[in-house]
């Protein structure tokens, strides 16, 4: 199987293109290639299928064999790939996912080259139970949890998948491994959750630090930086655009007054590609 490495702020994907359908054996492949130990290593595993609503649909596989619904930083990765490949013959374009449907992308090119790729991630959805969180609300803001005997506040939102975003007193330091897995598996989501531990810095800047339903601790999500800004703006403590700062770097969002859809704008980078025996 030939397959593209890429990855955005060094949340990584295998990126594979030329099937027709979602491949039955996805979630073995998925946990297998992802491995970074016995297979090619990565946060996902991608599928890039034809689309009958946009120009591509998107598939992703997190390492560990689930499938997600929505991915910030791969959108950005296919929306290059198709590009760079002559794939589609225009700087906009539509991607489909699960979680968001039809997608539109703007690439930024200069002189050929993508040097980044905004996003239109869809609107936020708030509602408790269609995020899902066990909490029966219009919204889930401000809400306590609690995990081995600690005790967070959290704000939940769903960009197409679930997160749980929760203010420290510094994410940069915060001991994500440790509070990371306990809430990703927390009663309170019944689809699981991406954990979302973050600083506000100023009314346009805000640190974070994720740990990711189905792959762990990763270096960036796309989705992850849209609900901490969703959550940001609904709490009070950021205006609609920020950039959010990752371990891997910095995405800029903007929760659109006008549309209700979050903007994301940041890279996407394509390491090598080669042949893999399956
Ligand atoms: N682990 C996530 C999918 C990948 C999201 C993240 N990598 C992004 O960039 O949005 C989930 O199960 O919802």
């Amino acid at each position: 199987m030939e397959f593209t490495k890429m990855h955005g702020l060094g949340n990584d994907f295998i990126v594979v293109y030329g099937e027709q359908e979602l491949p039955a054996n996805a979630p073995e492949l998925a946990i297998a290639l992802c491995n970074r130990f016995f297979g090619i290593g990565a946060d996902g595993l991608v599928y890039i299928l034809p689309s009958e609503r946009g120009d591509y649909m998107m598939r992703i596989m997190n390492s560990d064999g689930s499938e997600a619904e929505q991915c910030g930083n791969a959108i950005r990765c296919v929306s290059k790939y198709v590009y760079d490949r002559g794939l589609v013959s225009s700087e906009q374009i539509v991607i489909e996912t699960i979680g968001a449907g039809e997608q539109k992308v703007t690439l930024k090119v200069n002189d050929g080259v993508v040097e980044t790729v905004t996003v239109d991630m869809g609107e936020p959805v708030l509602a408790g139970l269609q995020i899902p969180v066990a909490i029966d609300a219009e919204s889930v803001l401000d809400q306590t949890i609690e995990a081995d005997g600690r005790e967070f506040r959290f704000t939940a939102v769903s960009m197409g998948n679930p997160h749980c975003v929760i203010y420290v007193d510094d994410a940069v330091t915060f001991d994500l491994a440790a509070w990371g897995p306990k809430l990703e598996v927390h009663p309170l989501f019944p689809r699981k959750v991406n954990v979302e531990f973050a600083t506000v810095r100023s009314r346009s800047h805000v640190d974070m630090r994720v740990w990711e339903r189905g792959a762990g601790p990763t270096l960036a999500c796309g989705t992850g930086a849209c609900a901490t800004l969703v959550s940001s703006v609904l709490n009070g403590l950021t205006d609609r655009a920020a950039k959010i700062s990752l371990k891997g770097g910095d995405l800029e969002i903007e929760w659109n007054e006008a549309d209700n859809h979050v903007y994301m704008t940041g890279p996407a980078e394509v390491v090598y590609t080669g042949t893999v025996s399956i």
